[in-house]
This record gives structure tokens, sequence and C-alpha cells, in this order.
């Protein structure tokens, strides 16, 4: 069976081309290459084997990760490989790492928050890993809410330096990844006190081990929480947990590009936003939007491979069964995740591009789109990984039983992923940060204020208000502007009403309190435009390709229509579309399903995913899924002996025992 393609006739059946496709999903021609070559680098280097993560101890789990990463280090020294190219490697390796908190963290929050010269000191550090930093923000006792941080940074203007301190066990660090047993250096978030006053959340740099042996320095004490949910999965990472014993640092090592200490002990507040102590927060959780799509690409591409592989049910006269992926239901789960993972591809190109802007802008002191970038990073951010998070269980549940096998390599992957909905901020925190953007943007209709940006919709509020959806057969779900104008008006009509319901209150924050659920609802109505319309914008684009553009068309619909089917109660109940409307949707999601069916599989090769980066049995290239179950089976452990460790103590004393009562 070793080299047959069972999926073959599936990719016979595809109406476009996949080479085509690739590098749409890839973003360009370009960045496919790159990521073609590292992936094949990666999957070709034992060094990289992953297979048998789960069956390691977790100390050599993470000796193995440690492995990994000096070894990719030096790969990528070697082959002289450039920041994109070393990205895309750390991505392949697949494994969670201080690394990522080192690059993704660590350096951005110097990037961001550093002076010129502090960048110049610490960025050559960090960039040569001769140091190695992580994030330490979140403590024991709060972590969404930065503002109520309980570390102190004190300054001592007698010897001119910062006295860092953990004043109860509430304020401990806990959480940061790469502190627990990796990092030499930290940004540590505290409290500013000069002269006696409190000037809220700063970032320092603080050493946290000697360079010489590795040991914590004196007044630190630092170590790991403890094992995290799921065998292998996120517990390569060294989530860490930090205590400051009156730890004394140079002034010189507050982040000092927003506010500074001066040598007198003057504070001199920024005069750009002091939001953008949080700017790394939202560089990170711009990537996490984009990152989406990998995670939930992966778990459909391993469901869609195996729901054509697999059969029941169907069979005639002996003939064969039903290939699962033909049953509506199998379908209607599965094909709307795919198209989500086309979906927050897309609107992760588009937030990569809103990022860059307004960075170009707030470089030259243009600070007005700052508010609009933070609640489309906070809200996508919730928004995708929600999705994702609710898509690779899913994806477990598509494959039956065996999809619950650690080698489908779904479980791991949802262990891997799933703290995505909590850690750059919860979801729901999140989601909350959004409705106040929208109820301050609707506060301001009709007072002159013109919104832009993903809010401009807004500005069509009297015709949005009252308008009803023209849709009358089904094939009018196919019209951009019929889908925008009820994706438009669900989201302004819930976000008015919220506004509506606010006026009534006295007291305007408890009446955010109480009406906290309905908000979310709101800000994920506001989001979910968001993913549509970047949807519907990128098919605008000139896309090249035998049949690649019909194939996203059918996509970007099942998408629109998927959510107006699931969020009905929505869109009936603010008025926007009638009841016989939804049910010509829900006709033209189930034409738009059968359009997909035969482009199914050759959709999900589009990811180019090599077998290494799936880890899946389930989801193997090949489809030869059965034989490599069995191989995979007689691996474990357990197989090891026919007759199990423990026998002799445990199982035949119980056995003899009922043996002799039956006899009695
Ligand atoms: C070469 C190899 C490369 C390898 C690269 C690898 C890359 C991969 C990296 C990925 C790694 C991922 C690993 C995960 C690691 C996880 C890390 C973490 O979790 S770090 C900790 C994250 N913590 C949080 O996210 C905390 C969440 N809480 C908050 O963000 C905030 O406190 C809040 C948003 C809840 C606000 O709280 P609140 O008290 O209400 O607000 P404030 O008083 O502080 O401010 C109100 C004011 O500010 C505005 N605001 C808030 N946040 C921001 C922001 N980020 N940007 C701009 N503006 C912001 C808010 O809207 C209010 O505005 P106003 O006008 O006053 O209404
Ligand atoms: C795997 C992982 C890695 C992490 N890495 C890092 C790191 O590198 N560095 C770092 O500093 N931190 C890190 N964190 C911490 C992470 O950022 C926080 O856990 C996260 O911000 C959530 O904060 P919390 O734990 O305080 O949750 P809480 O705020 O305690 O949330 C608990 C519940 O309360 C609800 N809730 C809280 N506030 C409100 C509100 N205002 N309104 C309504 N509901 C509310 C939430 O929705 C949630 O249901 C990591 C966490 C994880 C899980």
């Amino acid at each position: 069976m070793e080299g047959i393609d069972h999926l073959a006739d599936e990719r016979n059946k595809a109406e476009f081309d996949v080479e085509d496709m690739k590098i749409v999903w890839a973003g360009s021609r370009h960045a496919f290459e790159v990521s073609d070559r590292i992936a094949r680098l990666v999957a070709s280097d034992p060094v990289f084997e992953k297979s048998n993560r789960a069956r390691l101890s977790r100390k050599e789990l993470f000796k193995s990760t440690l492995r990994k990463c000096a070894h990719a280090f030096k790969r990528i020294i070697e082959l002289r490989l450039n920041e994109e190219e070393a990205g895309r490697l750390r991505h392949f390796i697949d494994q969670p790492a201080y690394v990522d908190l080192h690059w993704g963290m660590f350096v951005p929050a110097i990037k961001g928050q550093g002076t010129e010269e502090q960048q110049k000191k610490w960025l050559s550090l960090a960039n040569k890993m001769q140091i190695i930093g992580c994030y330490a923000q979140t403590e024991l006792g709060h972590g969404s809410n930065v503002q109520g941080l309980e570390t102190t940074a004190t300054f001592d203007p007698k010897t001119d330096e910062f006295v860092i301190h953990t004043p109860t066990q509430t304020a401990s660090k806990w959480w940061p990844g790469g502190l627990g047993k990796v990092s030499t250096h930290a940004v540590v978030y505290a409290r500013l006190i000069t002269n006696g006053k409190d000037y809220g959340i700063h970032g320092f740099i603080v050493q946290l081990r000697s360079l010489e042996d590795h040991s914590p320095l004196p007044n630190i004490t630092v170590g790991d929480i403890g094992t995290k949910m799921g065998n292998g999965a996120y517990n390569s990472m060294d989530n860490g947990f930090l205590m400051f014993d009156h730890v004394r640092i140079p002034r010189d090592q507050m982040l000092m590009r927003l506010s500074k200490v001066t040598r007198e002990g003057e504070y001199v507040p920024s005069d750009v936003p002091k939001q953008l102590v949080y700017g790394t927060m939202v560089y990170v959780r711009q990537t996490i939007v984009a990152d989406a799509s990998n995670a939930l690409s992966r778990a459909v591409c391993i469901a869609t491979r195996y729901s054509a592989v697999r059969r029941q049910f169907g069979a005639h006269n002996g003939g064969i069964e039903t290939q699962v992926i033909d049953y509506k239901t199998q379908q209607n789960r599965l094909f709307p995740l795919l198209a989500s993972a086309y979906a927050f591809r897309f609107v992760g190109e588009w937030l990569k591009w809103l990022y860059t802007d307004v960075t170009e802008r707030l470089a030259a002191s243009d600070f007005a789109t700052l508010p609009e970038a933070h609640a489309c990073t906070a809200g996508l951010k919730s928004l995708t990984t929600t999705a994702t998070a609710d898509g690779i269980e899913e994806c477990r549940k598509l494959c039956g039983g065996h999809g619950y096998l650690w080698c489908s390599g779904l479980p791991e992957l949802f262990a891997v992923y799933v703290p995505a909905c909590t850690y750059e901020g919860d979801n729901v925190v999140l989601q909350l940060q959004v409705a106040r953007f929208l109820m301050k943007t609707v506060a301001q209709l009709g007072s002159g204020k013109v919104p832009v940006g993903t809010t401009a919709y807004m500005g069509r509020a009297a015709h949005l208000l009252q308008c009803r959806s023209g849709v009358q057969k089904a094939e009018d779900w196919l019209n951009p502007d019929a889908v925008l104008e009820a994706f438009e008006a669900r989201a302004l009509r819930m976000a008015v009403t919220c506004a509506k319901n606010l006026s009534k209150f006295e007291n305007q924050e408890q009446g955010f309190q109480e009406l906290l659920a309905d908000l979310v609802e709101a800000a994920i109505a506001h989001c979910q435009l968001i993913v549509v319309s970047k949807f519907i914008a990128k098919l605008e684009q000139d896309i090249g390709g035998k049949g690649v553009k019909k194939q996203l068309n059918n996509l970007c619909y099942i998408y629109a229509l998927y959510l107006l089917h699931k969020h009905l109660g929505d869109f009936l109940s603010t008025n926007c579309i009638t009841p016989k409307q939804a049910s010509l949707a829900n006709d033209q999601l189930r034409s738009l399903y059968t359009q997909v069916r035969p482009n199914a599989v050759a959709l999900v090769d589009a990811f180019n995913y090599t077998d290494h980066y799936l880890n899946s049995v389930l989801g193997r290239y090949d489809g030869n899924v059965y034989p490599k179950l069995f191989e995979e089976a007689w691996k474990d452990p357990l197989n090891d002996s026919v007759v199990p460790d423990g026998y002799h103590e445990y199982l035949r004393p119980v056995l003899k025992q009922q043996l002799r009562t039956a006899r009695l």
C-alpha cells in the first residue's frame, strides 16, 4: 500500500489549479517559496522530530525543546537565514518555546518602549541571544486588570536606582513564558513610584539570572508554575513565577521612550498617549490573528482528508460505503471551518497592513487611528482565537473516535492552541474593549464627526437603521451588497440598542456593567462584519489562476451565510432579514456545499502542509490511514510487552481470587 495516493480520486476532481491557490494562501509567490523551502528543511532534519512528544516526561520534553532551539539558532547562523526565513523556521519546528517570548515580546517591547540608546544597548545583546528575555507583566492576583498590578519600582535618588519589589504573594509574577527556567532578563511591568507618588505601570529591564552559571541573582526567587493541560502541548514552555525582594537596577533600565524619570527623581510624562505602554500587546494580538488561520487550517486539513478516506454506511449489494464527507451534516460542520480558515487568512493580512499603517502614523505623531487599531486587534484576536479553538475541537469530533487518539494530531493541537483564548487578553475582556469603542462611536453619531475605517458604515446610520433586505431568491445571497448590508445593519442595530439601553442608566459605568453580555454580542457582530467585509474586499483584488477566484467566492459566501445561520436570532430580532430570507440563505448555503465538495481535498492541499508539520496519521497526504494507525499503536510503550507490567502484583491475584470465589 506504500506509495499509493489514496486521495488521488479526490485530487482529480478539483476544478481549480492547486498550485495557484497555494500562492494566494501564502500571500505571494515569494512567501510561498520561502515557506515551502523552510518547511522541507525542518521536515528533513531529525533534530526536529516531534512524533514522540506525548511519550516524553515534562523534563525530557523541556530538554528536547532546548535542544531544538539551540539547533535552530545554529542553522539560522550557518544558513544565514534572514528574519522572514527564521520566523518560518520557528513556525515549522512547531514547539512552543522561550524563543517565542524572546523574539515575540521581549525584543518588541524594547523596540517599542526603549529610547534609541536603550535599543542600541539591549537589542544588540538580544539579537545575538547573548541575553534571553521574557515579558513579565501578569501577576498571581491580576492579569486582565493591568492597572491593578502590584509590583513596585521605587526610585532611590541617593543611588540613582529603582528598587523592584514584590510586596505581597499576589504581586508575584505568574505565567510569563520563558521565565521559569530560561530567561536571563525580563521586561518587568511595575508601578513606578518616585517622590512618594505612584505614576502607574511602566516597563523595566531586569536581569534575573547570572550570565555565568544561570543561577538566579540575589533576592530573586524564580521557577516554573507547573504542568499545563495536555500531553506534550504547551508543556515545552517554562511559564514561570518570579518574586523580587528589593532588587536594585540602574535608573536607565526603565524603558524611557514614552516617559522618563530624571536623575533628581522628577517624573516627566510622555507627550504621546500613555496607552503606548500597551504597544507590545497590540503587536502580538495582530500576530495571533495571523496565526489563527494556521492552526485552524491545520485541523481542517486533517478533518477534510480523513472525511474523504473514512466510509460509513450506504453500501448496497456488497458495494463500497459512503465517504463521510458526502454526508450533508459533515459538510455543514466542516466546510464553514474550511471557509473560516481562508477568511482568517485574509483578515490577518489586512490587520497586518492596519498595524503597519498605525505604526507609521505613530512615528509621525499622528495618534488618531490608535483607538481603532486597539479595537481591531483586540476584537479580531478574540473572534479568531475563539472560533479556531472551537473549530479544532469540532474537527476532532468530525474524525469520530480516531480523532481522540493523540496520533490524529488534534488533541495536542487543541491543547496548544486553546490558551490563545486567554493569553494576550481574555477574549471576553477584549470584546468589552471593542464595545467601549463602539459605544463612543455611536455617541458621536450626529455630532458632525464622521466615523472612518472599520466604523465607516455607522456613518450611514439613517439608511442602515431602517433598511430591509431586498433578497428574493437564494442566489441573491451571492450579491456582496446584500450580504454587507445585512451584516452592517445587524451590527449597527445591536450597537445602537446597547447605546439606548445604556442611556437609561444614570451612572454610565453601572449601566455598562449591567449590559456586559449584550455589549459583547454587539462587539462580536461588529468583528464578524470586519471579517466578512475583508473577505469580500479580497475577492475584488486581481486574483489569477485557473478557477481560483470561483473557489474563494464560494468560501466567502459559505463563511458569511454560515454566520448568518448561526446568529439568526440577531438578524431576525433586529429585523434585518425575514424568516423567508433566512430560509433562502440556508438553501444557498447547501448549494455552496455541493459546489465545494469536489474541491475540498484540493482546497486543503493548497495549505501546502508537510506530513511532518501536520503530525497526524488521519491527515496524511496519501490518505493511507489504517495501516499507519496500527503502526502508531504498536509504538505505544504499553505494547512493549505482551503481558503488562503489574500483572503479577495486581492482576493475577484478582483473577485468581475471582476464580476461587467462583469455585466455592
Ligand atoms: C525570528 C523568530 C520570530 C518568532 C516570532 C514569534 C512570534 C510569535 C509570538 C506569539 C507568542 C504568543 C505567546 C503568548 C504569550 C502570552 C503573553 C501574554 O499573555 S502577555 C500579557 C497580556 N495581558 C493582557 O493582554 C492583559 C489584558 N488587559 C489589557 O490589555 C488592559 O488592561 C485592558 C485592555 C483590559 C484595559 O483595561 P482598563 O483598566 O479598562 O484600561 P486602562 O485604564 O488601562 O486604559 C483605558 C484606555 O486605554 C485604551 N487602551 C487599552 N488598551 C489599549 C491598547 N493596547 N492600545 C491602545 N489603547 C488601549 C482603552 O481603549 C481606554 O481608552 P479610553 O480612550 O480611555 O477609553
Ligand atoms: C499559556 C499562557 C501563557 C501566558 N504567557 C504570558 C506571558 O508571557 N507574559 C505575561 O505577562 N502573561 C502571560 N500570560 C497571562 C495572560 O496574559 C493572562 O492569563 C490573561 O491576560 C488573562 O488574565 P487573568 O488570568 O487575570 O484572567 P482573569 O481576568 O482573572 O479572568 C477570569 C475570568 O474573569 C472574566 N473577567 C475578568 N475581568 C472581567 C471584566 N472586566 N468584565 C467581565 N469579565 C471579566 C474573564 O472573562 C474570565 O472569564 C499567559 C497565560 C497563559 C494561559
